[in-house]
């Protein structure tokens, strides 16, 4: 096995996914971070979640928010529903998996808050059921899919928005989600606190 051709592989397939998708996703990028822009403008959060890596990618952007990304600026609010393991855990437990992000919803979204929805299938259940809890709480959805979008595209609506990665490999599609979700950092920032130099 040449092992070094192989890693040239995954290294070729990411840039070319890459550029595939940049030709495609920047307008949906654009409007996605204008919702998120005005849901904080508005004292509204932003909750996000996902399953495995698309859960480390929830964490990574709210930890971006309220932290910060790339310059000094005030914490903005922004929650990733993937760390409470008593919570998700007892979810679970007591009622369904499918539950363990839709009961946070509920609990924590307020009209005009948007949610985060990560999925590269676009058919992870939980993630799902947030999204029409989302609506049930009247907040927005930017939605990070790939593939067809799958079940997740049909749920949304006119004042959603979709950010669907031109692939069908899930770490490929994943590696585009990252880089969006730092588009999105980035827009935030420069609309909230000023364009930088
Ligand atoms: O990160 C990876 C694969 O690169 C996996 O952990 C992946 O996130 C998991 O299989 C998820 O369960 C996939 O869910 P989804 O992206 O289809 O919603
Ligand atoms: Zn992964």
């Amino acid at each position: 096995m040449d092992f070094q051709q192989r890693i040239l592989d995954h290294f070729n397939a990411s840039i070319d996914t890459k550029t595939y998708a940049s030709e495609v996703l920047p307008p949906f990028i654009e409007v996605a971070s204008q919702m998120m822009v005005q849901a904080l403008v508005n004292e509204g959060k932003i909750l996000a979640c996902g399953n495995g890596g698309s859960a480390g990618d929830s964490q990574h952007f709210s930890s971006e928010l309220l932290n910060r990304f790339e310059r000094e600026r005030p914490s903005l609010p922004a929650l990733a529903l993937t760390t409470d393991t008593s919570t998700l855990t007892s979810i679970a437990n007591d009622y369904s998996y499918n539950e363990v992000y839709s009961k946070q919803v509920r609990a924590l979204g307020q009209p005009g808050d948007v949610l985060l929805a990560i999925s590269t299938s676009g058919n992870s259940g939980n993630v799902i059921q947030a999204i029409q809890a989302a609506h049930d709480r009247e907040m927005t959805v930017v939605a990070l899919t790939g593939r067809d979008g799958g079940n997740m595209a049909s749920l949304l609506g006119q004042d959603d928005c979709e950010i669907r990665v031109p692939a069908t490999s899930t770490a490929r599609i994943q590696e585009v989600h990252l880089l969006v979700i730092h588009c999105l950092c980035d827009l935030i920032d420069e609309q909230l606190f000023g364009a930088s130099e």
